[in-house]
């Protein structure tokens, strides 16, 4: 059974942000993911959440100066203590909404950047990501690293699937987990059914979008019903979160659902 989240940045946006949640409720999603609730206060959510009856399923730490360029801070050395800062924030309000994983970004490196300058990167990341994942022990919640396509996001530092796997290892923390995105993994890596397997005992949530357009799953080169069989095969248990950019208004969109429990 694939449980589908929406993900409120991207889905409903025909909506104010706390409209969203109950437009995805009406159409049958059972949890929401979204970038950031920093902007509301953890009891509004909370009530958003209680009213619709939803789940929150994943949101992302604070991610430094989102305005200026920043894409996360988890691998910028000298951050170090604005990181620690925001995963103490970012566990509030994991708590306080009954949220049980959150994704840590990674940042973004100059392309010139000199190997002193990678393996500086490197050791913040390793070291941020244990405390990270220490910390989100104490209460019981995952940590998530997600590999991020450079054509969207370009310099993001952590950006294919190898690389994550290394740093998971490394770091060695068992609540430290894969957020696998479909769409980025083709763009940089293909191979999307042996990616899932190779990964799977470390994937803690799954992201779906059609590429490269980035819209619905049934858009484009990925086919996602072989997908979707493949992780009910394996026994995924976790949600599938719909990130992704309508077409043509979310509701018109979301067809492809219907097999999962949708009903536009
Ligand atoms: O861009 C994506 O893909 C995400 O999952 C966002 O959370 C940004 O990290
Ligand atoms: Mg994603």
């Amino acid at each position: 059974m694939i449980r589908l989240a929406a993900n409120l940045s991207m889905l409903f946006t025909e909506h104010d942000f706390l409209g969203r949640f109950a437009a995805a409720q009406a159409v049958g999603f059972r949890g929401v993911e979204y970038l950031f609730p920093y902007a509301h206060a953890p009891e509004t959510l909370h009530a958003a959440l209680d009213e619709t009856g939803l789940e929150q399923v994943l949101f992302n730490l604070p991610p430094g100066d989102w305005e200026a360029g920043e894409r996360g801070i988890a691998s910028l050395p000298g951050r170090e203590a604005e990181f620690r800062d925001s995963v103490v924030e970012a566990l509030r309000y994991a708590e306080a909404l009954d949220c049980p994983r959150v994704h840590a970004m990674a940042g973004v490196l100059a392309p010139d950047a000199d190997a002193q300058t990678r393996a500086a990167h490197r050791a913040t990341y390793v070291a941020n990501l244990r405390f990270a994942a220490r910390e989100a022990a104490k209460c019981h919640r995952e940590v998530l690293i997600e590999p991020i396509n450079t054509r969207d996001m370009p310099g993001y530092y952590l950006s294919r699937q190898g690389q994550a796997m290394a740093i998971l290892e490394e770091v060695g923390e068992p609540n430290l987990r894969l957020q696998l995105d479909f769409y980025h993994c083709q763009i940089m890596d293909g191979d999307l059914t042996r990616q899932l397997e190779r990964q799977f005992e470390r994937v803690g949530h799954v992201q779906v979008a059609g590429v490269p357009q980035r819209h619905e799953p049934d858009v484009g080169e990925v086919h996602y019903p072989a997908l979707f069989a493949r992780l009910e095969a394996l026994g995924y248990s976790g949600w599938v979160g719909c990130e992704y950019r309508p077409a043509n208004g979310t509701r018109e969109g979301l067809g492809w659902g219907r097999e999962h429990g949708l009903r536009p």
